[in-house]
Parts: structure tokens; C-alpha cells; sequence
């Protein structure tokens, strides 16, 4: 019998682990399925690619989206349309306040909707926030896995290079990290009753005016530092999902 896939992603309709982890780059995707028991690629066309495995017995879904909210949103509905009703974004974002180092964790409260994608959905002023669940769970895993991390809002983005970002709009508003996904995501979530969160790794900081000399560097997710703040990340990501699951389990 021909498999039921989705139209875009192409991942099957059926069969998918409902707690899953998002990331932006395929080889990502890869790294944190190597994290889990049974890792099996389940599909792979244009940007996305998708895993499945498990956690320390928990049944987790892996999946990339690829860089930009138009594309990143059409696998969160699709994965959304497959069964999967818990999602984190774990990413790299760069650093907008100071004191937030390269390698540290930025778990997001909530994200500023300038990701290109949801303002043709719903008015502006609709929020985008976390699930608060998701955001204790993320900071659990993290003081778990004693990696330093931050609290705060992130600012969703579509354009990426620093000549093109406003950097005054938010004065004194506190921001703590710039990405491009979390805030479909976020969005996606409330509209479909879902649970999402987020955790990025600090890679730099994409503008000259950003950048804390004491604590990052430039732009450059080519650096060990980063690298062992992802290895840091991915399992905190996976942890949360775990402490996500017992939670639910616990509520039923
Ligand atoms: O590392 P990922 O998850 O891709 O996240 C960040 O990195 C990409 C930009 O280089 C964008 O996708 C941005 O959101
Ligand atoms: O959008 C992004 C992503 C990673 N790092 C940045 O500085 N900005």
C-alpha cells in the first residue's frame, strides 16, 4: 500500500512520535537523533529531515526546518497534521543583552512576531508565547545539565544579515536573543492548542552594536564553544521533553 505523506514535507501522516524536537539545519537534525535509541531517518525532502528514536524510553520525534518562518511554519503544521502535540525549537540565535555568552542557553518566554510569516495569518498584536509548562521544564533540564542559561524574549526575524536590522526598535525592551523561527512556531502552537518552547544556543551576535566583548564574539557558529553549547543544548532539549511527558502522564 502506497504510505499517506504530506504534501510539502513529505513525512508520513501516521506513525509519529507526538513529543518532538525542531531544529533549522538537517545535520543538526542528524547529531540529535545520534542522542537517542532506535534512530531511524523516516523521510528527507528538500530542507526537512526527520527522525524518529527514543529518549530514555520517551518515543521523540526529530525534525529540520530549515532557515526562515515561511518554510520552518510548513513543517510545524505538517508535523502538527501527523499527530505531534509537543514541540521545542532548539537553535542558535545571537545575543542581545549583555552578560549572555557564546555556548550559553537562551529558553524562551515568548517571541516578537517579525518572522515574516504570521502577520499573514493574524494581526500583529496577537502574542507569541511559550507554553509556560515548556519553559519550566527547559529550565529544569538545564539546571540539570548545569549549563548556563538565560530567561527571556526573543526577537523572531526574517532578515538575517546585520546591515538589515533595526537594531533601535527594541531599545531598553529587554530582548535577549534574535532568530528566525521561534515565534511560527509559537504562534502555530496557540492556534492549534499545542505545547511549544524553545532553547537556543548563543553563537556571536549578528550586529557590531550587540556585540559584549566580554562575553561573545562577532557572528560565527563555526567555534568550539558553540559546538559544546549545542551538545549541552540537545539534551536539555531532550530532557525537557522527557519532564514534559511525565508531567502529562501525572495530569491524566
Ligand atoms: O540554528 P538554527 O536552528 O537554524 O537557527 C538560526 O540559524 C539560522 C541562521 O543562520 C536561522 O535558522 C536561525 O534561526
Ligand atoms: O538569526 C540569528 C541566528 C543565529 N545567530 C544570530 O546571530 N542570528
Amino acid at each position: 500500500m502506497t504510505q499517506d505523506l504530506l504534501p510539502i514535507t513529505r513525512i508520513p501522516r501516521t506513525g509519529l512520535p507526538p513529543s518532538a524536537v525542531v531544529v533549522g539545519d538537517p545535520a543538526r537534525a542528524a547529531a540529535v537523533a545520534a542522542l537517542l535509541d532506535g534512530a531511524e531517518e523516516i523521510s528527507y525532502h528538500r530542507e526537512y529531515r526527520v527522525f524518529s528514536g527514543s529518549w530514555k524510553g520517551l518515543p521523540v520525534t526529530v525534525a529540520s526546518h530549515g532557515v526562515g518562518a515561511p518554510g520552518a511554519i510548513l513543517l510545524f503544521q505538517e508535523l502538527a497534521d501527523a499527530g505531534v502535540t509537543t514541540f521545542l525549537r532548539f537553535g542558535t540565535a545571537g545575543a542581545m543583552r549583555p552578560g549572555i555568552g557564546d555556548g550559553d542557553l537562551v529558553i524562551a518566554e515568548g517571541a516578537v512576531r517579525d518572522d515574516g510569516v504570521t502577520q499573514q495569518l493574524l494581526p500583529p498584536e496577537y502574542p507569541a508565547v511559550s507554553s509556560p509548562e515548556a519553559v519550566f521544564a527547559l529550565q529544569r533540564a538545564a539546571r540539570a545539565a548545569d549549563a548556563p542559561h538565560h530567561r527571556g524574549l526573543v526577537w523572531t526575524r526574517a532578515a538575517f544579515q546585520p546591515g538589515l536590522i533595526p537594531l533601535t526598535a527594541y531599545d531598553n525592551a529587554g530582548l535577549a536573543a534574535i532568530e528566525m523561527e521561534l515565534s511560527a512556531l509559537l504562534v502555530t502552537a496557540s492556534l492549534r492548542g499545542l505545547v511549544a518552547g524553545g532553547v537556543l544556543v548563543i553563537d556571536g551576535a549578528n550586529a557590531d552594536e550587540l556585540v559584549d566583548e566580554e562575553n561573545t564574539g562577532g557572528y560565527n557558529p563555526h567555534r568550539d564553544v558553540v559546538a559544546v553549547g549545542v551538545e549541552r543544548g540537545a539534551v536539555v532539549a531532550l530532557e525537557a521533553l522527557r519532564l514534559l511527558a511525565q508531567e502529562r502522564a501525572g495530569a491524566a
